[in-house]
């Protein structure tokens, strides 16, 4: 079967229990597939994204009318090829299929112009650029920055500013990114709750470059960036677990915090990974990322099975437990493009037609088809598992199935003698999988008995503290503590974000253990003591760690930032972008990589929740 009846038929299909929820999963999992998997993905994608376009060329050009053996999804794919894409169709000249469209190259191109005129595009290019952009917003999908997560083992943003994205314009808020969508502007901003990470414009490749090839640069969804920032992991507070790790964000992203705040001797990170195979990827990351000196990874290892009590965990201070979950908050996972099919002539005839049809007639999606069928919905666990949900029940038994284990784990965690804090996380947006999960959690009788308690939103780190998207109220019983504890993330509200849920818990720590804990003040129960601004005192100085009047108006150095890299510009450049810069003209940045707005001088609690208005602790 040719490469365009294999594309045919995929891209009539809906999700099937088989093949799962998103394009790629399907094509790639398909063992039945002749053609090359990234060959079919790529054109079945992009048929997919000029489908809008194309099916006023072929309608326009009479295609299906005068090819009776053309399919209209076989004129959409050859169409594309013939007129949109640089190697054109994909088969010897003498192929029939490839005749059917060429018969009508001159009626065609002349359609695509005039559709293009429609769009105000001058060039093929323009209206490249305008597909693109309106793919990104196909079905009412808001669309998602890149984001790109500097990896601190290997780079600092600096670097990356002079070198990678050299020639991009950094602009002050992910607003501004997704606004250069579609004019070719190349900008990109720092991010406001999580330090040494950007917002890149949708469909930028970071993929081909050298710093993604060297580990320097990691992609990673903002949300998916939150546990390590929650969990907080500081020198001096031991080993950290990373429970269910692969295939290593969470653990690389842990291993650039503790790194970069200067991991004391002989501290370490457990990741363990049940797969086998998805744990080869996580060791495959933690090398490229520069951690496995002081990572080590647990290949098919079940953290159910790992023994608290062991010596070797003795010394396990901070547990971060991303389970399985599913995956209901991911990005793409359940979006196959929006598909726009010409009409065909009203009595279809030959042969490769009704092959399809008759092929294709239980999986073909919607009613775009006239087949007045729907696909099932489906889920696609993050393990790639894949539940066919036929009611209401189905899925309220496989989230019900799901909590029971991702508690298990939690209490699990709970058990780690020396641990003090946690954190639980899901790429869920069901209550059942978090909210839930977090009060049984507190309830339980081994957090009553170790004194587990929910981390505050007010004890959280200020990224973290300052999200604005918070637990579900109802979820929590209207506990509004807990509720507020818990923060969330949704795709599609505009901030850019995976749908996401993480909490944390600490044990309370007595004020005399907490002596070399840090070098901040800190209340009797152990929490670092700020201001009203967030901001917190040095033990050291007995002064505040960042003073913003002394950094507003004094000359006096002394009197300043305690913290960050470097004095402000004097004056200020106001061509220079949005942050404040030193001498050097680097942007300032405390010593976790926050970066700080100019107008956050004045204006420390800034509207806007995507801009960074301050200092970290
Ligand atoms: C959501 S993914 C983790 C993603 C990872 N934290 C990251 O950011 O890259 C969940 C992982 O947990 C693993 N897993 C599930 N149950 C486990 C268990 N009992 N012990 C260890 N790993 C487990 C799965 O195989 C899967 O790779």
């Amino acid at each position: 079967m040719s490469l365009y009846h294999e594309a045919a038929g995929l891209l009539l299909s809906a999700p099937t229990a088989t093949h799962g929820g998103s394009l790629r999963s399907r094509i790639f999992r398909d063992k039945e597939l002749k053609s090359p998997p990234a060959q079919v993905y790529a054109l079945v994608l992009e048929t997919c994204k000029w489908s809008g376009v194309l099916k006023e060329v072929v309608g326009g050009a009479g295609l299906l009318k005068a090819e009776r053996k053309l399919t209209p999804a076989l004129a959409l794919l050859l169409t594309h090829d013939l007129l949109v894409s640089k190697s054109g169709v994909a088969l010897p000249a003498s192929h029939g299929l490839r005749a059917a469209v060429e018969r009508h190259k001159g009626r065609l191109a002349s359609e695509l112009s005039r559709a293009r005129l429609r769009r105000k595009c001058s060039s093929l290019e323009a209206l490249r650029a305008v597909v693109e952009a309106e793919a990104l917003t196909a079905g009412g999908r808001k669309p998602h920055p890149r984001w790109v997560r500097v990896n601190m083992l290997k780079s600092t943003v600096d670097d990356q500013l002079e070198g990678t994205f050299k020639g991009y314009e950094v602009v002050a808020g992910v607003e501004e990114v997704m606004a250069a969508v579609g004019t070719g502007r190349k900008v990109l901003c720092l991010d406001g709750n999580v330090a040494n990470l950007l917002a890149l414009p949708p469909g930028t490749d970071v993929t081909r470059s050298e710093a993604y090839r060297k580990g320097e640069v990691i992609l990673q969804d903002k949300a998916s960036c939150f546990p390590a920032c929650l969990l907080d992991p500081r020198p001096g507070e031991g080993d950290v677990v990373d429970a269910c790790a692969a295939p290593g964000n969470k653990t690389t992203h842990l291993a650039g915090i503790l790194e970069g705040r200067g991991r004391e001797e002989g501290e370490r990170i457990f990741a363990f990974e049940k797969d086998k195979n998805r744990a080869k990827t996580l060791e495959k990351m933690v090398k490229i990322a520069g951690s496995d000196g002081f990572t080590v990874v647990h290949p098919g290892q079940d953290f159910l099975k790992v023994d608290p009590n062991s010596e070797k965990y003795a010394k396990v201070g901070a547990l971060l437990l991303d389970p399985s979950c599913s995956g209901s908050g991911i990005v793409g996972r359940d979006d196959m493009p929006e598909l726009h099919l010409p009409e065909g002539p009203s009595a279809p005839g030959a042969a490769a037609g009704k092959k399809e049809d008759k092929k294709d007639r239980k999986r073909k999606r919607d009613d775009k088809d006239g087949s007045g069928e729907k696909p099932p919905a489906v889920l696609v666990d993050d393990d790639g598992e894949t539940t066919v949900l036929s009611s209401e029940k189905d899925l309220k038994a496989r989230i019900e199935a799901l909590a029971a284990f991702q508690l298990t784990l939690l209490l699990h965690a709970f058990a780690f003698p020396a641990a003090k804090k946690i954190t639980y996380s899901t790429c869920s947006v069901y209550a059942g999988e978090n909210e839930h999960v977090v009060l049984k959690a507190l309830a339980s009788e081994i957090a009553r008995q170790r004194g587990w308690k929910v981390l505050k939103r007010e004890s959280q780190t200020r990224g973290m503290r300052e999200w604005p998207v918070r637990g579900d109220p109802d979820a929590c019983d209207g506990d509004t503590e807990v509720a507020e504890a818990c923060i969330r993330t949704y795709r599609d509200d505009g901030r850019g974000v995976m749908g996401f849920f993480v909490a944390g818990f600490v044990r309370e720590v007595e004020a005399e253990e907490d002596d070399d804990g840090g070098p901040f003040v800190r209340d009797a129960d152990g929490r670092i003591i700020r201001d009203e601004m967030g901001i917190p005192t040095l033990k050291s100085t007995g002064k505040k760690a960042i003073d913003l009047d002394a950094l507003e108006s004094s000359d006096d150095d002394d009197k300043g930032v305690e913290i960050y890299v470097g004095p402000p510009a004097e004056g200020g450049d106001d061509d220079d972008g949005p942050y404040l810069r030193d001498a050097e003209g680097r942007i300032v940045r405390d010593a976790m990589g926050m970066p700080t707005l100019k107008t956050s001088r004045n204006d420390t609690h800034a509207a806007n929740d995507d801009e960074w208005d301050g200092f970290d602790d």
